[in-house]
């Protein structure tokens, strides 16, 4: 389970970016962070790996502090949680295969990775986790012969054959077009029900959000404004979340209606 309790991050040039933020998310769950640019979602995501500390509060991660950890614990828990970035983060030059096994070595030099000696079980793992995302015929081709949709593919297999318990995703599908979106997004839903992983992802295509996660959270200046089901966004909802006002007051004249 991730939980921030009170949670706030302010960055050295001031900018607050989280305010106070309280939210619970089980093993397992799909959620989609929404809200408008700025909001806080990036900043939100890389908390949960420590790629951003936290200002104040606490950030705990399946019985780990989070915001406790240092040094070497850091990298050994950011071996659980896996990181999908718009701009993919693969190795263009080298194959599929040597991208997906790099992960089984974070921590070794670059040079160390490319040419490194992988054990036939690593190898196993890396063409399994290619299969998983339809791309395993492509797995001794170099990734900068590939399309983006087959790249952020190759990342998502990257991920799964460190075998983490959670994958956080940073626009995921922002740079694909909208066929190829919808199959990185059958990627996660599938990985996500097959394995029980909890897959939090921040996207800007807020029909996409709805169709895929079963709960987001909308978040806006730094704060949750909400959290729910899927199924129970509406255009009310959207508006509170994007604009801080709902097309229809509440019967009392109130402009705001809060949904945590
Ligand atoms: N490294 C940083 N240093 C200083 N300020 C930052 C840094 N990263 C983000 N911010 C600021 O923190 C706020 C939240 O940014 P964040 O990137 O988390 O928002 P976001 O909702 O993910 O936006 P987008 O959808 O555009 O990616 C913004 O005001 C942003 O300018």
């Amino acid at each position: 389970m991730i939980e921030f309790i009170n949670v706030g991050k302010t960055y050295p040039n001031n900018v607050r970016a989280l305010d106070n933020i309280n939210l619970k998310i089980e093993k397992g769950e799909f959620v989609a962070i929404i809200g408008l640019s700025g909001a806080g979602k990036s900043t939100l995501i890389r908390c949960i790996n420590r790629m951003h500390d936290i200002s104040e509060g606490e950030l705990i991660v399946d019985g780990v502090k989070v915001d406790a950890l240092k040094g070497k614990e850091i990298r050994t828990f950011r071996q659980r949680i896996g990181m999908i970035f718009q701009s993919f983060n693969l190795v263009t030059r080298i194959s599929v295969l040597k991208n997906v096994l790099v992960s089984f070595v974070p921590e070794l030099p670059f040079w160390r990775k490319v040419t490194g000696i992988f054990s036939k079980d690593q190898k196993i793992r890396a063409l399994t986790a290619l299969d998983k995302v339809g791309i395993l015929d492509k797995a001794y081709v170099r990734v900068d012969q590939l399309s983006g949709g087959q790249q952020q593919r190759v990342a998502l297999a990257r991920t799964l054959a460190q075998q983490p318990d959670i994958i956080l995703a940073d626009e995921p599908i922002a740079s694909l077009d909208p066929v190829t979106a919808r199959q990185v997004m059958d990627d996660f839903t599938r990985i996500n029900r097959e394995t029980d992983m909890s897959i939090i992802l921040n996207i800007h295509h807020v029909e996409m959000a709805l169709e895929y996660a079963e709960r987001i959270i909308g978040v806006r200046e730094g704060r949750v404004v909400y959290d729910g089901k899927a199924e129970d966004v509406n255009q009310d909802v959207l508006d509170f979340i994007y604009n801080g006002k709902t097309g229809s007051p509440e019967p009392d004249g109130r402009e705001e209606k809060y949904y945590v």
